[in-house]
């Protein structure tokens, strides 16, 4: 049986340079440093911007972590390993130590009911624990945490019951005063959730991965586009563009939706989108990801936003750097004109490279009567975060469309093509 999802509780990164991506973080993507965990061998920092939380672990090259990472297929006893406070052994709290040669995002937390329950149901079915469920606890209340390791590269999953804890975070971290003071402080950037999680995957593993998700966590495949072919996924495959685009999304078929409190103000929800670049066509960012990464991985998220403009205006002024697409994208007479159908003014978009694309009705000979009536989502993406390749940020606005821009790949192909050939980087490739 699969076990089910409640919700994305955060996400975590295993970075060399803690210092550097918190600085980021807090002075460009405008996150609040709102809990810290310190040990003599590690460091752990978890920055918010409303639901949207990342954990940042760092990775220390000196300390080589003898007490955690265990195979995938290893036994465990059935019984709890228990951790009290601060003092707890294991090098990161909630994750495993990533010893990955490259700064990487890699652990996606759910919230779960029942951890003992989702580890016996997921091991009756074959999957792989990095940790067996293991109790933490401080003055604050208890947390019961379980690592599985995921299909995709060093994806893995924390899984996590925090119905017995009141802190605001997490057993054994120090939440700063500082919370909720910082957090209303900014009210440019209005991010609100993580929308979608964006995976690259090898040629041809899009099926398997799939199978993982809906077997192991309930998961359902989510047309990206009407016309989308159920076993091919989205597919775009001309013009030097070669990517295959699936998603799926675990809301929907989550049992605690039924039970949940919030049911009727259902919570957003956030999507899995993989990406699989595809044979005869030039290199792509799947592509660099892959060689860059060293393995399957997640190569950007999706933050929501309900004000992509002033979001974008004020992360530029706090040099966050997007790609921009060739300046004709705005002047082109069909995206001109679709950019002023759906209200939007092209040189302010211009301004920060956003990019917009617009749902076709399945029904095209409904004619649209005001703007409102158009479904479009507005995107803009950031160059790469860490020094290598291997993770980028999206700003996404949706006014009723649910897809991923499918309509702007070229354009951000474009884009990443130009940005590699200024930088001199690989002025022979082309990049998606
Ligand atoms: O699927 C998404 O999240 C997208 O925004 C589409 C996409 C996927 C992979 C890329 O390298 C570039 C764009
Ligand atoms: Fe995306």
């Amino acid at each position: 049986m699969a076990a089910y999802l409640s919700r994305i509780h955060h996400i975590s990164l295993h970075v060399s340079n803690a210092e550097k991506l918190a600085n980021d973080l807090v002075s460009k993507f405008k996150f609040c440093l709102f809990a810290t965990r310190q040990t003599d061998r590690s460091r752990q920092l978890a920055f918010r911007k409303a639901a949207a939380v990342f954990l940042v672990n760092e990775r220390r090259q000196d300390s080589v972590n003898l007490d955690e990472e265990v195979p995938g297929n290893t036994s465990f006893p059935d019984q709890h390993l228990v951790q009290v406070g601060k003092c707890s052994t294991g090098k990161y709290l909630y994750d495993v130590c990533s010893h990955y040669p490259v700064d990487t995002v890699s652990n996606v937390c759910f919230e779960v009911e029942d951890v003992e329950k989702s580890f016996k149901d997921l091991r009756h079915i074959g999957c792989d624990f990095l940790v067996p469920p293991t109790i933490v606890e401080d003055e604050g209340g208890v947390v019961t945490y379980s690592v599985v390791k995921s299909i995709v590269g060093n994806v893995c999953h924390t899984l996590i019951d925090r119905s017995k804890y009141e802190g605001s975070f997490l057993p054994g971290f120090e939440v700063l005063e500082n919370d909720s003071i910082l957090e209303d402080k900014d009210r440019t950037c209005s991010i609100s959730h993580f929308d979608h999680i964006t995976y690259a995957c090898p040629r041809k593993t899009t099926q398997q991965v799939m199978r993982w998700y809906e077997q192991l966590f309930g998961f359902r495949r989510f047309f990206i586009d009407s016309k989308e072919d159920v076993d091919e996924g989205y597919v775009i495959n001309q013009d030097g563009i070669g990517l295959r685009l699936t998603a799926m999304e675990y809301w929907k078929c989550s049992e605690l939706g039924i039970i949940l409190p919030f049911v009727d103000k259902k919570e957003p929800d956030c999507k899995f989108v993989i990406a699989e670049s595809l044979p005869k066509q030039g290199r792509n960012q799947v592509d660099t990801f892959l060689e860059q990464h060293g393995s399957p991985g997640i190569q950007h998220i999706g933050l929501y936003t309900k004000n992509i403009l002033c979001t974008a205006q004020a992360m530029s002024e706090a040099g966050v750097q997007f790609f921009s697409p060739p300046p004709t994208y705005y002047t082109e007479v069909g995206k001109q004109q679709e950019i002023e159908e759906a209200g939007h003014n092209p040189q302010m978009l211009a301004q920060h490279g956003i990019l917009l694309d617009t749902t076709l009705p399945l029904d095209s000979s409904l004619q649209k009567t005001t703007c409102d009536d158009i479904q479009y989502l507005l995107q803009v993406f950031t160059k790469p975060i860490f020094s290598e390749d291997t993770f980028f940020l999206e700003l996404i606005e949706r006014r009723g469309a649910t897809g991923f821009g499918e309509g702007n790949i070229r354009a951000l192909w474009l884009s990443v093509q130009a940005y590699m050939e200024k930088n001199k980087k690989h002025s022979h490739t082309a990049q998606v």
